[in-house]
């Protein structure tokens, strides 16, 4: 039997570090694939379509709802987001595991869809509330009304965080990604992830049996 794949999910009020922490996971592991959400959200400055984000309008993603091609999706801030269907089934079904930045609502869809028993969720919090404002204005990539809208969901998610897995208060950057290693590392030891272990105990009792 061959090994299927993670569905890990990265979830946190908006500014608390998802992004810079999804990318520093597959800068450490580039056979993650990034789960490439669909949005009606406008690109911000820097990002690019297909890669952060594909960016369609809402005709487009009431399509992709209505045929069934999304895996989960949500309204977030005054937008749609979801996570398109495909590129995960296909994914996980190679042994590859896939990364998801999803809200709580989305996270919640996955756990409750048919692949549940393969999915890792993982809550950043940040450490402190003025923190979180002062990353969100220091990214400078909202206008200021967009943050406070941010900052004010930001209980919305928080509340969520007990749903988690895993909770991890991202403080230090650097102890918050070797933190976030340690637990995909863990997770990826779990003995269903690991189908070839049977062949090899087998092959362990064979071995000892000849030695007797
Ligand atoms: N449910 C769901 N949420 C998503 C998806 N993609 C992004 N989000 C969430 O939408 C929220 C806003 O994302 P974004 O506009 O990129 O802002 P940011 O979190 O401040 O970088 C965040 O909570 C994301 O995790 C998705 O495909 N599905
Ligand atoms: N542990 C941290 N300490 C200080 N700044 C951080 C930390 N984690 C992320 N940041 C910064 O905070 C801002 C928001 O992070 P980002 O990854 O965009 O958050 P999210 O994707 O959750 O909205 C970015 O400017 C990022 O560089």
């Amino acid at each position: 039997m061959a090994r299927r794949g993670l569905l890990i999910i990265l979830s946190s009020p908006s500014g608390a570090g998802k992004s810079t922490l999804s990318k520093r996971l597959r800068v450490w592991d580039p056979t993650i694939r990034f789960s490439v959400s669909a949005t009606t959200r406008p690109p911000r400055q820097g990002e690019v379509d297909g890669t952060d984000y594909h960016f369609i309008s809402d005709h487009e993603f009431r399509e992709l709802v209505t045929q069934g091609d999304m895996l989960e999706h949500a309204h977030v801030f005054g937008n749609f987001y979801g996570s398109p269907r495909k590129p995960v089934e296909e994914a996980i079904g190679q042994g590859c595991d896939v990364l998801f930045d999803v809200d709580w609502q989305g996270a919640q869809q996955i756990r409750n869809s048919p692949l549940k028993d393969n999915v890792l969720s993982i809550f950043l919090l940040p450490p402190s509330i003025p923190e979180l404002r002062r990353r969100l204005v220091e990214r400078a990539k909202d206008e200021p009304q967009v943050i406070e809208k941010r900052m004010q969901k930001s209980w919305d998610e928080i509340s969520h965080w007990d749903a988690y897995d895993y909770v991890l208060v991202n403080d230090d950057l650097d102890e918050t990604e070797d933190k976030l290693k340690t637990v995909v590392t863990a997770e990826r030891l779990r003995r269903p992830q690991q189908p070839d272990l049977l062949a090899h105990v087998r092959r362990l009792q064979q071995e000892f049996e000849e030695t007797q």
